[in-house]
This record gives C-alpha cells, structure tokens and sequence, in this order.
C-alpha cells in the first residue's frame, strides 16, 4: 500500500483542524483543542488504489518563537497551506511558510523539492469581514508556483475533499516521476522523526 504524508499549516486559528476534519470524517465541528498536535491517519482510495494517508495537523501555538520547518519539511510530502480570508496577519504568515518551503526546495531539501503545495484561503463564507482578496491569494501563489483555491470549512465539504485530493494526485504524479531517484528508507525515517518528536496519532 503506498503512503502519503501531508502537513495542514498556517497560524493560529485559520481552520486548519476544521479543514482536516472536515475531510477525513465530513463534518464541520465548531471547537478543537488547539494545545496538541496531531497525526490523523486513514485509509483513502485515489483512482482505484489504496493509500495509507496521513494528515499532520500541528498546534500552532508558539512554535517555538520562530518560523522552524525543518520538521515538517522533512517529513511531508505535500503541504497545505491555510490562510483565512478574514485575517491579513494570516496571510501573511502562510507567505512566511511558502517563503520557506520555496527556500528549503533552494537549499536542496529534497522532500521539499519533490513535494506539492497548496495555498488555501480558508472560511470564505465570513465574506463580509474579508480583508484578503482573492486576486491577492492567486497571485501569491503564482508567486510561489504552487495551486490556490478559497473554500469554507464551515460549508463547503465537497470543495474540501477536493482540494485535499488534488493535493493527493499532484504528490501521487511527483511520486511517479521520482521513484527511480529515491532510495527506499523514507519510510523508517519518518517513523524515527515521528518517534522523536512523539506526535500523536489518530486514526479516522
Ligand atoms: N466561519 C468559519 N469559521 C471557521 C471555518 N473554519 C474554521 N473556523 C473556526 O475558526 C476557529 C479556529 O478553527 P481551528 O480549526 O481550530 O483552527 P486551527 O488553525 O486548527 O487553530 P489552532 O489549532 O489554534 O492553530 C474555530 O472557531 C472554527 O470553528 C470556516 O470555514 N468558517
């Protein structure tokens, strides 16, 4: 069975629970703890095949006092990047975090280059309160070369599962394209780093 690994990250409280949430059970819940990290896994189907899947919601309170990746870089294949469409400091937060997967890819971090990236402008029903616009995500993420789309948590379901399968089928064709390169092993050291920072797992 292969194995997929995706990182939802953005700053505090943009969605990315609700997002992940959302997704694995299609539920929209109001409230999550937000003092633990999780890594939620499941079992999906994509285009016939069976992937062992797994989601890693981080907390986002302080991370540490700075902008430090190198976890998460090492460890994702594909990355989802939220922003709420309501809050500016959001956004440009989640333009910190392209900054420094793009910079990662730069450097050689290989997880990185190989990894696919999505730039999610979250809870686009507080429409009323906007204070990002939308042109301003599509280019931001032309700026990065990664996809973009605006989408609810709150009540947009279909649209989720959609984003979060896009991101699935761009780290599946990636996966195609490198699999020659990359020696087996990726699979034990992402266990030791999950061994060594002791995430939690969830099962969905
Ligand atoms: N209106 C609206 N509220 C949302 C949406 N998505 C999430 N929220 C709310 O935003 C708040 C934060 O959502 P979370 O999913 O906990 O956000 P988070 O990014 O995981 O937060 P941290 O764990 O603190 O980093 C909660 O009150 C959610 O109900 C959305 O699409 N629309």
């Amino acid at each position: 069975m292969n194995e997929m690994k995706v990182a939802v990250l953005g700053s505090e409280g943009t969605g990315k629970s609700a997002l992940t949430v959302r997704f694995l059970t299609r539920r929209f819940i109001g409230e999550y703890a937000s003092d633990s990290e999780c890594i939620y896994t499941k079992h999906v189907c994509l285009e016939g095949k069976p992937i062992n899947l797994e989601i890693y919601d981080p907390c986002s309170q302080p991370r540490r006092g700075k902008l430090s990746l190198t976890d998460e870089l090492h460890w994702a294949d594909g990355f989802v990047v939220v922003y709420a469409i309501s809050d500016r400091a959001s956004f440009a937060f989640a333009k910190a975090l392209l900054y420094r997967i793009r910079e990662c890819h730069m450097s050689g971090c290989k997880r990185a280059a190989d990894s696919t990236v999505i730039l999610v402008g979250n809870k686009q029903d507080l429409c009323h309160m906007r204070e990002v616009g939308w042109e301003e995500g599509q280019k931001l993420a032309l700026d990065y070369k990664c996809q973009f789309c605006e989408l609810s948590a709150a009540e947009h379901c279909q649209e989720v599962a959609a984003m979060f399968t896009k991101v699935l089928k761009n780290v599946t064709s990636n996966a195609k394209g490198k699999e020659k390169r990359r020696p087996s092993g990726s699979k034990s050291m992402a266990k030791l780093i999950n061994n060594m920072f002791g995430k939690r797992r969830k099962s969905v």
